[in-house]
């Protein structure tokens, strides 16, 4: 999956939160998008994702060789995030088929072994409404690295995550993040410091009025 980006800017009302973005995510690329709390990493990964339309410039898709349709990019990603919810009324099995009515699962994995990489097969029927936050961030993490999609896309993937999860997060990154475009929302070096390239929030503020 490439994503190539001209002059995009994304405003709020009347606050530009970034502008004149000149610059191509290439195929199997990992990107650390970077800056403090608030400069527009998660705004930035939204316009990235087809989820907020850009306020200035254009953004196109293509997959191997192939133009993709901006309406159609969901098709392709994996996304993890703070806002987005699983669904509380689920069980962990239930919340698993859900997500791969829309997604394939990657060559060689199913329900079971999702369930095994989260080391929760004793759960299977607990409902997430009782699991806790970093139970909970493991499953979106977990949804996201075991789809078979080209471009994997992480907002702060180890919040809620102590010691051992965030070795847990890097040993996923390990194995499922070869080959796909991977892209890191972080102000911590420790969830980002495997990424090819970084890409600075405050270089694109300079222009903003
Ligand atoms: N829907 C919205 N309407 C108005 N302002 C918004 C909206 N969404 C985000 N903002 C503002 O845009 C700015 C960037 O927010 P964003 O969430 O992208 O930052 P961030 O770098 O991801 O922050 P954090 O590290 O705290 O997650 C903030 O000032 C925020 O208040």
């Amino acid at each position: 999956m490439k994503i190539t980006l001209q002059n995009i800017g994304r405003r709020f009302n009347r606050e530009w939160i970034f502008r004149g973005i000149d610059y191509t995510f290439e195929e199997q690329n990992s990107y650390a998008i970077l800056g403090s709390n608030g400069s527009g990493k998660s705004t930035l990964l939204q316009v990235l994702n087809g989820s907020l339309n850009p306020s200035a410039g254009t953004i196109k898709y293509s997959n191997t060789g192939a133009d993709i349709e901006p309406e159609n990019v969901f098709n392709y990603l994996s996304l993890a995030a703070p806002y987005l919810e699983v669904i509380e009324d689920f069980s962990l099995t239930e919340m698993i088929d859900f997500h791969f009515k829309f997604k394939k699962y990657r060559p060689g994995m199913d329900k079971q072994a999702v369930a095994s990489i989260l080391n929760l097969q004793g759960s299977n029927n607990k409902l997430i409404r009782y699991f806790s936050s970093g139970m909970k961030q493991r499953l979106k993490l977990a949804l996201a690295f075991c789809a078979d999609t080209p471009m994997l896309m992480l907002d702060e993937p180890t919040s809620n995550l102590d010691n051992q999860g965030i070795d847990w997060y890097l040993s996923l990154i390990e194995q499922y993040s070869a080959g796909r475009l991977t892209i890191i929302c972080s102000n911590q070096e420790h969830e980002y410091s495997f990424c090819n390239h970084t890409l600075s929030i405050a270089d694109y503020k300079k222009q903003a009025v």
